[in-house]
């Protein structure tokens, strides 16, 4: 059933079974739960499947691919599986994408570590949090001033300096869109002027999910294509203003023959 909206009845229902399904069939007890986006790949894993397993001594739960809202799924169960990590004592949440470079310092193939995010559609009404308050899950009004946490970006950072990874991971603001269409030019240009730093389908409905329930949340953005439309009109401004200034000036230079026409009629 694909409908746009909050949780049913049965939507709550479908988390307790899901829940108890998953932990009579595994002795994991997961902390961390990662959301494989298009960049991370668990190979000959069919789309939007879980596994829990050790990874580095930590137990874990991956989810290979994600719901998007664009495939036609309801706001509700695009965090649908958010839900169910926190019911299942999951403490942090990672999420990766793939996205579509808009900073202009950013080349192809770049880790952005999000910093921020920007909902798109949750400007437009589109927000999974919207309906009757889950109280088992959070408050009704969560804080998303602090989604991306700090101490674990931080981590990160140090990380991509012992990796020596600094000159391709970035930090910035992950805007989400709705799709399916890639953004038009004048539409990139919106988003550089708003602050984004690169463009998905995905990712902060899920942060928003997360947020909500007290997750703790960490995002790692590969930049596979790089919007190049210029926002440096610095140069171009100056010769126009150079322009603008030899056309008035032309312009007074010539009203007489304006005038002379007028006179004439
Ligand atoms: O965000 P993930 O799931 O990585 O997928 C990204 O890749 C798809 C576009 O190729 C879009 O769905 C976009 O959001
Ligand atoms: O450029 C993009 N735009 C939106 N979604 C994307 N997912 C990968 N790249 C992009």
């Amino acid at each position: 059933h694909y409908h746009l909206g909050t949780c049913s009845e049965k939507d709550i229902e479908d988390y307790n079974q899901m829940t108890e399904w998953l932990l009579s069939r595994t002795r994991h007890r997961p902390k961390i739960a990662v959301v494989c986006g298009s960049s991370l790949d668990i190979p000959y894993f069919p789309v939007s499947t879980g596994v829990s397993g050790i990874l580095k001594g930590k137990s874990c739960v991956f989810m290979q691919g994600r719901f998007h809202l664009y495939e036609g799924y309801s706001l509700c169960k695009v965090t649908f599986p958010v839900g169910i990590f926190k019911l299942l004592g999951v403490e942090t949440l990672i999420v990766t994408n793939a996205s579509g470079g808009l900073c202009q310092d950013f080349k192809v193939g770049d880790i952005m570590l999000i910093k921020d995010h920007i909902n798109v559609p949750g400007f437009a009404g589109q927000h999974p949090l919207c309906g009757p308050n889950d109280e088992r899950f959070g408050i009704r009004i969560p804080c998303m001033s602090d989604a991306y946490s700090k101490d674990l970006r931080k981590l990160a950072l140090d990380i991509s300096h012992e990796l020596d990874y600094t000159n391709f991971v970035r930090e910035g603001v992950y805007c989400m869109v709705s799709g399916p269409n890639f953004e038009t030019i004048a539409e990139t240009r919106m988003l550089q002027v708003l602050g984004c730093d690169s463009v998905g389908m995905s990712t902060v409905l899920e942060v928003a999910g997360a947020k909500h329930c007290g997750l703790r949340v960490f995002g790692l953005s590969l930049i596979l294509l790089l919007y190049i439309v210029s926002l440096d009109y610095s140069r171009e401004e100056k010769m126009r203003a150079e322009h603008l200034q030899m056309m008035l000036n032309t312009l007074i230079a010539r009203s007489h023959q304006l005038d002379e026409g007028i006179n004439v009629n």
